[in-house]
């Protein structure tokens, strides 16, 4: 057989049913659900007397517009609480056997307890309604995102209609320079291939550099391939992957774990196979990075300066970074260390899982946050706050002046209280920094 890519392999194990000109019918080996793209979808169901055809491969949770306060206290808003008690209900009523509310220990963003539970498994196709579904693909699977109708089908179904996208290869030549995180990977990726660089792709990030990261920084990587256009990232399950799989709840066992991570071995892309697109970042040209305006391209090294919109080529470009400046009351040439800020998010499927919260903790030890901000941790999931909270790391966070927050998406998009007043700047871990989001970074 020819040589194929991850994805080809994957895809190939999972087409139902191809006819020329029109897309694949794809099969769905785990369908997460969560509270704000489900209730249509759950009543079409209801609408056409259809059950969930695999309840089992379903796994719903609450993360969108859960409060991140203490859990006794009641939910305000009534948008917020329709769409949870939405669930509440469907998940009955369809019978799903793994939802987990707002007040399970199993809750959070869904794209941070799939991985940790144990469900994200290598080679497996994923699907959720929600576009940073991309993250999951660091086990090694093709995980993409859809809208409610196709989370309809899915859920009628068990498949999905996909046309086969193209391939692309990231690789990052050489070790990470000290300081340079999976986050500053992927800006820097973004700020070089541009928010469409990935368009119609599937990218797969290879090279030493993501070799060495941790699972839960890969994640940090694949999360942002929707920032950087793509359908989806994905990267080669290892001996990382492997071990990482080894200690979730939910993922097999014993013989039956190590006869699937022998077949998991196979995954990785062949030797001679070739990508529809290659990019080649040599790791000595990324540093910590961060966004100064509205789209997740307009990236610079923390130790530079806001950019002159005049240094930009088009008019376009030019006339963007303008508005970019405006909407965030900077000035150009402005040092970027200088910028004042009024609080400070740390979360999101972005960069909330633990091995985030250890670096931020780490950095945080013994220092103060200035009174002039507000600062909040809200952790990725119930669990990852349990591990932070028996290696100490709350303690860190509250004795710095942080608040130490119940999971959710929070501030990644205020859907629940926590929300930026107009004109207020917030550095955060979050993914995107639209006009109108909620967050900075
Ligand atoms: C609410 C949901 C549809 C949305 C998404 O798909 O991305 C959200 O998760 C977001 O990040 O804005
Ligand atoms: S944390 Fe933000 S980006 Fe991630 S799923 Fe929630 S709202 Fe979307």
């Amino acid at each position: 057989m020819a040589a194929r890519t991850m994805f080809e392999k994957i895809w190939d194990a999972h087409v139902v049913h191809e006819e020329s000109g029109q897309p694949s019918l794809i099969y769905v080996d785990l369908h997460l659900v969560h509270e704000v793209t489900s209730p249509q979808a759950f009543d079409g169901l209801r609408l056409a007397g259809r059950p969930v055809r695999r309840p089992d491969l379903t796994v719903a949770t609450a993360d969108h517009n859960t409060p991140t306060w203490e859990l006794t206290r009641p939910i305000e808003d009534q948008i917020s609480k329709a769409q949870l008690d939405a669930l509440d209900r469907n998940a009955a009523e369809f019978g799903l056997p793994y939802y987990y509310d707002r007040f399970s220990e199993n809750q959070g963003i869904v794209h941070v307890i799939g991985p940790d539970l144990g469900y994200t498994l290598p080679g497996k196709t994923v699907v959720c309604g929600d576009s940073h579904t991309s993250t999951h693909g660091a086990l090694g699977c093709f995980a993409v995102g859809i809208g409610t109708s196709e989370v309809e089908h899915v859920l009628a179904t068990q498949t999905l209609r996909q046309t086969k996208p193209q391939t692309m290869e990231i690789r990052i030549d050489g070790p990470l320079p000290s300081g340079v995180s999976a986050k500053d990977v992927i800006l820097g990726i973004i700020g070089r291939i541009g928010v469409n660089g990935g368009t119609g792709h599937v990218i797969e990030y290879t090279g030493e550099a993501i070799r060495g990261l941790s699972m839960d920084g890969r994640m940090t990587v694949c999360n942002m391939s929707i920032e950087a256009g793509a359908r989806a990232g994905m990267i080669a399950p290892d001996e990382t992957t492997f071990e990482y799989v080894r200690t979730r709840p939910y993922a097999p066992k014993g013989a039956e774990l190590e006869a699937k991570i022998e077949e998991w071995r196979g995954l990785a892309t062949d030797p001679g196979a070739t990508y529809d697109k290659t990019v080649i970042i040599p790791a000595v040209e990324l540093s910590p990075f961060v966004t100064w305006g509205t789209k997740p391209d307009m990236v610079v090294p923390v130790t530079d300066r806001v950019p002159d919109p005049a240094s930009f080529g088009s008019t376009a470009e030019q006339e963007a970074a303008e508005r970019a400046l405006e909407y965030m009351g900077l000035e150009a040439n402005q040092a970027i260390q200088d910028i004042k800020i009024d609080r400070v998010f740390l979360g999101a499927c972005t960069n909330a899982r633990i091995d985030d919260l250890r670096a931020a903790a780490s950095v945080i030890k013994g220092r103060q946050v200035s009174a002039d901000v507000y600062a909040m941790v809200v952790p990725g999931s119930a669990r990852v706050k349990m591990q932070a909270e028996a290696e100490g790391l709350d303690q860190v966070f509250i004795d710095a002046g942080f608040d130490w927050r119940v999971a959710g998406c929070s501030m990644c998009l205020g859907m629940n209280p926590d929300i930026l007043e107009p004109g207020q700047r917030c550095a955060s871990t979050s993914n995107r920094n639209f006009e109108g989001g909620r967050q900075a970074r």
